[in-house]
This record gives structure tokens, C-alpha cells and sequence, in this order.
């Protein structure tokens, strides 16, 4: 059974088909690349697997169960966080204190205990601290637990951004644009870093990126998508020599 199922996706704006029948089915442990030009419904086929938009028709289904029409924090419950292509942090709070806020819909007390300080909603906060360290400490950031989010380099905000995701307990991970904005190296530290959280937490990847060195170097598989539909799908290399797809978006000299 595929950890994830996506079964002729449409969505609709006004007369505009963002996406039109989008397919996709991923093993659990997978890295798979979704790319294309602007505009082609990359960012809305993550909004529709993880809630933020129901689909128009077609379903998804996630280790067996359909999650179409569940809302985002129910999707997240259930094991697939992301990020954002336009980084979203609480950029006057700590670096801790954003990953302690993404632990919010996976607490386990109620607002009494909260409120009266019980034993189970400080032995929950101690587990959250404790938690958010490690996450930070394997994303290299623990050093800057105490800094306020904003005043990190564009590059450890993302991956502050990938902490935040973790803490949701994913099975699957989906990455929007991870590299934007950064330099050469950057990207290769990056490449290495997803492999390593794959590893550390046992995660599907499923990420869009624009930039080819990251796709190439990281992705198993790609799926290409342009004007809302699939247009290719296959093996890097396949990929990159498919003439529909040079044609669409990477252009012989982005691929070199
Ligand atoms: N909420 C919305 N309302 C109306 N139109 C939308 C909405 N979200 C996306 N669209 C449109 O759907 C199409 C696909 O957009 P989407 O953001 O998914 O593309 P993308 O492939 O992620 O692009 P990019 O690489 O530039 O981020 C675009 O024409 C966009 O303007």
C-alpha cells in the first residue's frame, strides 16, 4: 500500500483549472521531486493534500485512510506536515519558542490544566521542551534556541521552517521551495540535511524546488507539472532529456 495516494486532483479558481487531474502515489522513504514553471499548480496540489483547499473532484488517501475534506490540523495529526514557500515564523519570538508552538495540536492536556498548572500539563510542557532541544539540536539551531526567530540568517530560518514541520511528528514531509533564496553552498548543506532528517525520522519527502541543483542531486523521481497537469514523470535523468519538459520549463542550459 502506497503511504500516499492522490487520485485525479482538480481544483478550480473562478474559470482558471489550477490543477487538473493530478495523480501521485509515493512509497513510504521516498524523495520525489514536484517541479515546473511558474504557476503551474505546484504549491496548490500541497494545499489540497494537506487541507488548506478541498479539491473540486478526486480524492487522497494517506496509509489507507481518505483525508480529502479533513482540515489542515487534522491532516497534520495524522502525519504530514510542510512548509511554506514564503517563510512563516513568529519572527518577534524565540527560536524555541516557534518549534514549542508547532507542538500546539499534538499537546496532550486540556485548557483547565493549564490553567490550574496540573502535574499533566507541566509533565507535557517538560516533554515539549525537551522534544523541541532535540529537533533544534539536529537541525543545528539549538545554540540559538534563545534568539528571536527574525534575527536568523535567511538560511536557518528555513530551517527553523523545517523544525516547526517536525515537530507535527510527520511521516511525510513536504517541502515548498527549501532553497529559495539561498547560495551554492548553502543548497549542498541543504541536500545534506534532508537526507539527514529523512533518515534521523524516518520520513517520505515530497519537495518543490526550483532549483535543478537541489532536484537533481536529492530527488529519486520527479513529477513535472505545467498549466495544472502532469506533463512528465520518471528518473532525473529521464526527466531532464524529456523534450516536453525542456520545452516547458528547464531549457537546455538550467539542466547542463
Ligand atoms: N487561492 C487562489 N485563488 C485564485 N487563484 C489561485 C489561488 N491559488 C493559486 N491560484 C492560481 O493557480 C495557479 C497555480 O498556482 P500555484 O501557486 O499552485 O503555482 P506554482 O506551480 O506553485 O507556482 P510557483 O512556482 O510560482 O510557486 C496560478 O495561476 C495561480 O495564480
Amino acid at each position: 500500500m502506497p503511504l500516499l495516494k492522490v487520485d485525479q486532483l482538480e481544483i478550480s479558481f473562478g474559470g482558471l483549472k489550477a490543477v487538473s487531474n493530478f495523480n501521485l502515489e509515493m512509497e513510504t522513504g521516498e524523495i520525489v521531486g514536484l517541479i515546473g514553471p511558474n504557476g503551474a499548480g505546484k504549491t496548490t496540489v500541497f494545499n489540497l493534500i494537506t487541507g488548506y483547499f478541498p479539491p473540486t473532484t478526486g480524492s487522497i488517501t494517506f496509509e489507507g485512510t481518505v483525508i480529502t475534506g479533513k482540515k489542515p490540523y487534522q491532516i497534520c495529526q495524522l502525519g504530514i506536515a510542510r512548509t511554506f514557500q514564503n517563510i512563516r515564523l513568529f519572527s518577534q519570538n524565540t527560536v524555541l519558542d516557534n518549534v514549542r508552538a508547532a507542538f500546539q495540536p499534538h499537546s496532550r492536556y486540556w485548557l483547565i490544566d493549564a490553567f490550574l498548572r496540573t502535574p499533566r500539563f507541566l509533565a507535557e510542557e517538560a516533554r515539549i521542551l525537551s522534544e523541541s532541544q532535540e529537533i533544534l539540536d539536529t537541525l543545528g539551531l539549538l545554540h540559538r534556541a534563545g534568539d528571536r526567530a527574525g534575527s536568523l540568517p535567511y538560511g536557518a530560518q528555513r530551517r527553523l521552517e523545517i523544525a516547526r514541520a517536525l515537530a507535527c511528528k510527520p511521516k511525510l514531509l513536504l517541502l515548498d521551495e527549501p532553497a529559495a533564496g539561498m547560495n551554492p553552498s548553502e543548497v549542498r548543506e541543504l541536500v545534506k540535511l534532508v537526507r539527514f532528517i529523512k533518515e534521523r525520522f524516518d520520513l517520505t519527502v515530497l519537495v518543490i524546488e526550483h532549483q535543478m541543483g537541489l532536484v537533481m542531486n536529492l530527488c529519486e523521481r520527479l513529477v513535472v507539472m505545467d498549466f495544472g497537469v502532469t506533463i512528465a514523470e520518471g528518473l532525473p535523468h529521464e526527466v531532464r532529456e524529456n523534450p516536453k519538459v525542456l520545452s516547458a520549463y528547464l531549457g537546455r542550459g538550467a539542466v547542463a
